[in-house]
């Protein structure tokens, strides 16, 4: 007997497609060293499912169906490379690996050239939802070979959440623009957890909101425009109760943020294409500050900041603040998406900007009720350079932008840091102004360094002695 597909790499996220794959009848083998994980992996499947463990990757390979389709859930770096390494030797022409990992996407793009003269398809796979997801329906992002696509087509429709009836799943691209689709995605989910955690920080140490009321106010929103994931698991995260100390657990997590690196990536490569996504940037960062915690607590003990609690209306702050939350959302998509849409120009991805928000609807971190929206601007216009360029969203961030500046007023006041949505903000005034600040600039770095500046009069390039 011969099965569908292999999985090298069954720890959680691992296992739980596997086991997503085997529900939607598909046969899959996995495997593992060790035989008692293997054992595990057998006795953890639904019943009557085709389900094998096995302990040498020859044993593996020699049991999959040809072309030979392999899915790796390893942690990124040197374990792909080493699996891949083994696995080499033991593979035919038109046998195909899938990388499901958090890979970098320039180590994707390079497996992808060092197999095609081998004749093995090398796919990288964004994988979204964390192990939920991967066990119900995650949002999967595919790319490289489209004709390896086509084989594997059919399981990742078969086990990606649905939205009205469609697969959260989709061709993104040529060589590693399924890895570049999900780093982009991290980068987005960066941005908005900043951007929520700051709105916590407002209505919690400003307004003064207690637990409960904030598990009231984000159930409010996850009912209305800011319908999303993010929102939700934060509305039930309030309720959490500690079981340790009896408190709510979320006032025991020590405020300092960890990071695997995706945001970090997304960030260094806008840089350097370059695409301003400011409020990715802020969010990275801010994650490394708060790692920072020793000196903020001595910087905290020399500057003994007074937070200003906020007086206003209580009821009309909070529907500022989901306002100007809708706000900042909509802006960190807009430099997510636009990244990709200048990537997918300068690496000759060819990236389908609606698939990746259609697919974006549903399974995945970041899926919000917002992605129907940015759907429907896609499909007026899949070269739209910017959502806030879109007729239809351009009115809707209109209109939120007195709600914005608002709690962005009361922030400055109260003293509360608030960076992300500041970032945002400031990233939409910048974007929609005709002219920026930036002819002093150029000024400067003529004045200075004889950097030349170009005219708003004359084409040319020009270079003047600032001081004479
Ligand atoms: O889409 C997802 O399912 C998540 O984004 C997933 O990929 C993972 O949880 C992040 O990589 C965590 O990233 P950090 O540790 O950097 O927050």
């Amino acid at each position: 007997k011969l099965f569908d597909l292999g999985m090298i790499g069954i720890g959680v996220m691992g296992k739980n497609l596997l086991y997503n794959m085997a529900d939607h009848g598909f046969s899959v083998v996995g495997y593992n060293r060790s035989p008692e994980k293997t054992a595990a992996l057998e006795q953890g499947a639904t019943p009557n499912t085709d389900v094998k463990g096995v302990n040498t990757m020859e044993d593996l390979v020699k049991m999959l169906k040809a072309p030979r389709k392999i899915t790796l859930l390893v942690p990124a770096g040197k374990p792909v490379d080493d699996v891949v390494g083994s696995l080499l030797p033991l593979l035919e022409k038109g046998d195909i690996i899938i990388d499901a990992g958090n890979s970098h996407y320039t180590d994707t793009l390079r497996r992808v050239t060092e197999l095609q003269p081998k004749g093995i398809h090398f796919m990288g796979m964004g994988v979204s939802g964390g192990e939920s997801g991967a066990r119900l329906g995650p949002s999967i992002m595919p790319g490289g070979d489209r004709e390896a696509y086509q084989h594997v087509k059919a399981v990742l429709e078969a086990v990606s959440a649905k939205v009205n009836g469609e697969p959260c799943t989709a061709y993104m691209g040529k060589d590693a623009a399924g890895h570049y689709v999900k780093m982009v995605h991290n980068g987005i989910e960066y941005a908005i957890m900043q951007m929520i955690s700051e709105i916590y920080d407002l209505l919690h140490r400003g307004l003064g909101l207690d637990n409960d009321e904030l598990h009231e106010v984000f159930k409010t929103w996850n009912e209305g425009e800011l319908q999303s994931f993010l929102v939700e698991i934060t509305r039930d995260i309030f309720l959490k109760k500690d079981d340790k100390t009896g408190n709510r657990l979320v006032d025991m997590v020590l405020d300092k943020a960890g990071a695997k690196g995706t945001g970090k990536w997304t960030s260094q490569d806008a840089m350097d294409l370059p695409v301003a996504i400011p409020s990715i940037d802020i969010a990275v960062s801010l994650r490394t500050l708060s790692a920072f915690k020793e000196e903020r607590v001595k910087a905290a003990a020399i500057y003994k900041p007074v937070i200003e609690k906020i007086k206003a209306d209580k009821k009309q702050f909070i529907q500022e603040a989901g306002e100007g939350l809708f706000f900042c959302t909509i802006i960190a998509y807009a430099q997510g998406l636009a990244l990709l849409h200048n990537a997918s120009e300068e690496l000759k991805m060819d990236i389908p900007m609606q698939d990746v928000v259609k697919i974006w609807r549903g399974g995945c971190i970041i899926r919000s009720s917002l992605l129907e929206q940015f759907y429907q601007a896609y499909r007026k216009n899949p070269q739209l350079p910017n959502i806030l360029l879109d007729d239809q969203l351009s009115g809707l961030v209109q209109s939120k932008l007195p709600a914005i500046r608002a709690i962005l007023a009361q922030a400055i006041r109260s003293g509360i840091p608030a960076a992300g949505l500041k970032s945002a903000l400031a990233y939409f005034e910048a974007y929609t102004t005709e002219r920026m600040p930036t002819n002093l600039i150029q000024a400067q770095r003529d004045y200075f360094g004889a950097h030349t500046y170009q005219r708003i009069d004359e084409e040319g390039i020009f270079h003047s002695e600032w001081d004479q």
